[in-house]
């Protein structure tokens, strides 16, 4: 594989997207909007300088990284890929007319795979005539830093499939661990009701937003608290997987807390919005 087209540039599609171009492959980053593909490729570009100002890349390395990745607005620019990494919205329905379109505009040859949080990769497959070359490649928030990749087959996910993103992923310098479909997959069916659960002891007023934080840093040895991990992710990424899971099991262990339906409702997102839990 040489060439990559990531949709989305969001949070996601723009780590993602330097991810691959770090490692030396051609990137289309497509996003539906001209400003929301360059604040992608501007977000990129600061990660570079930052990492080169720690000294963990050359400067010099950082246009040539940079004239890898092709900013586009137009589907039509996936037609050459290898490999597409599908970074949009947490939405089935968006999800299927972009495979859809994909499947129409792709080399028959190309593996179509979706950075889906909880979504059904079977589903999402349905929406095209290649359901074999259909795969969850689940990237870690942020992508360029997190080691994980958990490949995910569909039901009609071919084997053939599997190994070529799991060689893929070990190109990247990446781990990737199978992952059979199910809700959540492994790391979010753990992770996410945990952040849920923070929301709910904050909601009730059982302690402030940072004692909570504090709390698990320090008796739970996590990196990040829940509440600004949940900020980290988008508190709307982190209520719609919660929806997916209390959709797909039933079971009200999954119940997304109100309050953090009421703080998505009022654009309150988490870092990519300026406001979450906490203030950025
Ligand atoms: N945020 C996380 O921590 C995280 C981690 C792993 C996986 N994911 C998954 O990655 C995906 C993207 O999440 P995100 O946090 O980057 O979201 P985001 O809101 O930051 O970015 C999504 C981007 O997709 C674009 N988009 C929407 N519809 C599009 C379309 N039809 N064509 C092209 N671009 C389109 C939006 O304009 C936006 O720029 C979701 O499926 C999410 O569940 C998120």
């Amino acid at each position: 594989m040489k060439k990559i087209c990531v949709i989305g540039a969001g949070t996601m599609g723009a780590g993602i997207a330097q991810v691959f171009a770090v490692n030396g492959y051609m990137v289309v980053l497509r996003d539906i909007e001209q400003e929301f593909v360059n604040k992608g490729i501007s977000i990129i570009s600061k990660n570079l300088s930052r990492m080169a100002s720690k000294g963990k890349l050359e400067e010099v390395m950082i246009q040539p990284i940079l004239s890898r990745i092709i900013g586009t607005t137009d589907p039509a620019d996936a037609q050459d890929c290898d490999l597409v990494v599908e970074a949009a919205v947490e939405n089935m329905k968006i999800k299927k007319q972009i495979f859809s379109e994909l499947d129409n505009i792709c080399k028959p040859s190309t593996i179509l795979a979706t950075n889906t949080s909880s979504l059904s990769i079977a589903e999402v497959a349905t929406a095209t005539k290649r359901p074999d070359k259909v795969i969850g490649m689940h990237f870690f928030n942020p992508a360029p830093v997190m080691a994980l990749i958990e490949i995910i087959k569909g039901v009609a996910t071919s084997d053939e499939t599997f190994d070529a993103v799991k060689a893929l992923s070990l190109d990247l310098g990446k781990q990737p661990v199978q992952v059979d479909e199910a809700p959540g997959f492994v790391v979010n069916r753990i992770l996410i009701p945990m952040i849920n659960e923070a929301a709910a002891i904050y909601a009730e007023g059982v302690a402030s937003a940072q004692d909570i934080d504090t709390a698990m840093k320090l008796g739970a040895n996590h990196p990040i608290g829940p509440l600004a991990l949940g900020d980290l992710v988008g508190l709307d990424v982190c209520l719609a997987i919660m929806d997916v899971l209390y959709e797909e099991f039933k079971d009200s262990k999954y119940r997304a807390t109100p309050l953090l339906r009421k703080y998505v409702r009022a654009g309150w997102l988490g870092r990519k919005s300026g406001k979450g839990f906490f203030d950025y």
